[in-house]
């Protein structure tokens, strides 16, 4: 096992690389590259940091250069022969051949597009413009480097025996969750935790002590480096960038009322079982179940990433069940901002009336707070999403003001077109 805090002292004389692998991303951005790779190889897109912690002066805390040294070495990273051949070979949800030669050869030769970094006051302005599938692999590297730099300018200033017992308090505290967690029959939980990390090791760590601590219960990884390391299953369903790029390329209100539908069709077509998981948030749940095509009914579950967790899985139930679908045949995902006590919450009120699992992000695998004076370590909301599409600005209303993002202008449009009632703010933590 690697001496974390040892290591961390150790490593600061040279350009200690934070992303090492094409690989070190989530599973579901190669799932839908492969899709976008068929479907839309020639949209251009801009995705873009956005820090929604503007309290966190995040041009102050990582130096400039070395946040350049950083992304400069993601972009000579290149697929290597182990790693292909584990994509080509291995079995995902139980399919072989997940990837598709076409896919693969285009993988096999990608190098990320450059990115543009400016400085803007506290906070940096970072852009990535290009080819839609490879500017889409920039996303979760690029918070995983910011994530990890801001860490390591604190943990410089650390001496040894800090370091010791600051890893020793965050071990402690991660085991007393997984201790937690044990309790919970049935319980079905992975890893969503690479873009906001506190570090690769740390991620890494975090999942070895879910293997150890949850057997079964812990369902696997989204990292794909580390599902590949550790030989457990790679976890991924699909993101909001592709209904927000759908519906920015629409050419009228009819086309864009009917975008996030035009998606899943697509995804239909790609997959089967456990990938076949609405993502129904993007422009409000509500109005996205009741425009929802019937054949949408008969897929295998929701995923719930903002708004109120309990109301989505409850609005799903009553979905499904209108429809006469059985919601103890289906399965709903909860997926944002989750820690132990709303999943044991979760989890007694949904376990048995449907099939409930979890993926927990960034307070599984960033959980410092309150471990060094100012908080200068806690994990905050740093996201980076595709902002336009040929041009056009890309909205999401999702089921949280707090997470929309678009134009003043295009967020009314987007409204009307969908029928987005009002919702309730909700606090984003991460
Ligand atoms: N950011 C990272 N991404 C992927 N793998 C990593 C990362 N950091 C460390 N590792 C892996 O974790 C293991 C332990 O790290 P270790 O410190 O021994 O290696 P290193 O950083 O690659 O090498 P060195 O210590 O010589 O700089 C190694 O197998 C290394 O490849
Ligand atoms: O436990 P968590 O840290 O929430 O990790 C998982 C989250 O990460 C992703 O969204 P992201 O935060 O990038 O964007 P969003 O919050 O706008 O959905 C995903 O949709 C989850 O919400
Ligand atoms: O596959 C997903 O749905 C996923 C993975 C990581 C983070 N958020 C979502």
């Amino acid at each position: 096992m690697v001496d974390i805090a040892t290591r961390v002292y150790n490593h600061r004389w040279k350009l200690d690389p934070i992303v090492r692998s094409l690989l070190d991303t989530d599973f579901y951005k190669l799932l839908m590259c492969q899709s976008v790779h068929r479907n839309h190889p020639a949209t251009q897109v801009t995705f873009s940091l956005i820090n929604r912690s503007s309290h966190v002066p995040l041009a102050r805390l990582v130096d400039e250069g070395e946040l350049r040294e950083h992304l400069d070495h993601i972009r000579t990273l290149r697929l290597s022969r182990g790693e292909s051949t584990w994509l080509r070979g291995n079995t995902f949800y139980g399919k072989r051949q997940m990837f598709r030669p076409e896919f693969m050869e285009w993988f096999e030769g990608l190098r990320l597009p450059p990115y543009h970094l400016e400085r803007r006051g506290d906070q940096y302005e970072l852009t990535f413009d290009g080819a839609w599938p490879e500017v889409m692999m920039w996303e979760i590297p690029a918070l995983a480097v910011l994530m990890e730099l801001r860490g390591r300018a604190v943990l410089g200033d650390m001496g040894r025996f800090e370091l010791q017992v600051l890893y020793a308090r965050a071990m402690t505290r991660a085991w007393e969750k997984i201790e937690r967690l044990r309790t919970l029959p049935g319980l079905a939980i992975a890893d969503f935790g690479t873009r906001r990390r506190h570090s690769f090791l740390w991620q890494d760590w975090c999942v070895q002590a879910m293997m150890e601590g949850l057997g079964e219960a812990f369902t696997g990884t989204s990292n794909c480096l580390i599902a590949m390391r550790r030989d457990i299953e790679a976890i991924g369903t699909n993101a909001h960038e592709l209904p927000m790029v759908y519906a920015a390329l629409a050419e009228s209100d009819a086309a864009l009322a009917e975008a996030p539908y035009r998606v899943l069709a697509d995804w239909h077509e790609e997959h089967d079982g456990n990938l076949r998981i609405i993502l129904p948030d993007t422009f409000g749940t509500q109005a996205f179940l009741r425009h929802a095509p019937d054949w949408l009914t008969g897929w295998t579950g929701i995923r719930i990433d903002s708004g109120d967790p309990a109301e989505g899985a409850e609005r799903a139930i009553r979905w499904w069940q209108s429809h006469g679908e059985d919601p103890r045949q289906k399965r709903v995902i909860f997926s944002d901002g989750l820690d132990v006590a709303v999943i044991a919450e979760l989890h007694a009120r949904f376990a048995g009336r449907t099939n409930v699992s979890f993926g927990w992000g960034t307070l599984l695998t960033n959980d410092f707070r309150g471990l060094v004076p100012h908080d200068a370590l806690a994990p905050f909301s740093l996201v980076c999403k595709a902002a336009s599409a040929n041009g056009r600005p890309t909205v999401k209303l999702s089921d949280n003001p707090n997470k929309a993002m678009g134009p003043e202008a295009e967020i009314a449009r987007y409204r009307r077109v969908f029928g987005t009632a009002a919702q309730a703010p909700h606090p984003v933590v991460v």
